[in-house]
């Protein structure tokens, strides 16, 4: 079995900045436009960028059924701000489509607008014990999480960093930070798919 292939969608967004960090941290990667790209990775990370535009491009490419098709059957997933957005259950006050990849309700734009933009040091337990310098570029938070995620991290009270099972979503943008231990953390998710994993529910 050859090493594992990252693909990161490419169809907006800060799509190189999280392939230069994935391969920092060891992994190979492939940029995502459409279902054959899809198809050849082993695992997929929307970048951040604007959700409205990314929801709609993915129908446009033909990209929705089968990444929900994917994910749901185990393939591993991190989606990062936006990535988060398209990732998750709903959007708090917006009857905005989603993938609904992960449980948990999102409010966008919710730590102010660009100018409330900031770098944050989080505390991350999964991570170690040194704080996380994460930055938040209109950021949402997550509003409601299902009982079946795990919240990683928060930042003044509202979760910033969940995980259902393979979904992993980040309110905070790991990829421009020189940290790269939440793509480790990521890759990590993957080695141990290789492993048999216990059947989710639904
Ligand atoms: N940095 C980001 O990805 C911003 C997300 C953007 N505010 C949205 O709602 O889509």
């Amino acid at each position: 079995m050859g090493a594992p292939r990252i693909g990161v969608l490419a169809l907006q967004g800060d799509v190189v900045e999280h392939v230069r960090a994935l391969e920092r941290a060891g992994a190979e990667t492939l940029e995502v436009r459409t279902p054959d790209d899809l198809a050849r990775a082993d695992a997929l990370v929307v970048p951040g960028g604007e959700s409205t535009t990314v929801i709609r491009l993915l129908d446009r490419f033909g990209l929705t059924a089968p990444i929900r098709q994917r994910v749901r059957a185990g393939m591993p997933f991190w989606g990062t701000c936006m990535g988060l957005i398209v990732a998750a259950h709903d959007v708090a006050g917006l009857a905005q489509p989603t993938l609904d990849l992960i449980d948990v309700t999102v409010r966008r734009n919710a730590f102010g607008r660009q100018v409330a933009s900031a770098e944050v040091l989080l505390a991350i337990p999964a991570l170690g014990g040194e704080p996380f310098p994460a930055v938040f570029i209109r950021a949402p938070w997550i509003e409601r999480t299902g009982p079946q995620v795990e919240v990683l991290a928060q930042r003044d009270g509202h979760g910033v960093m969940v995980r259902q099972g393979n979904v992993l979503g980040t309110s905070f943008h790991p990829e421009l930070t020189g940290d790269d231990r939440v793509h480790r953390y990521f890759l990590a998710m993957l080695a141990r798919r290789a492993e048999p994993v216990e059947a989710s529910p639904g």
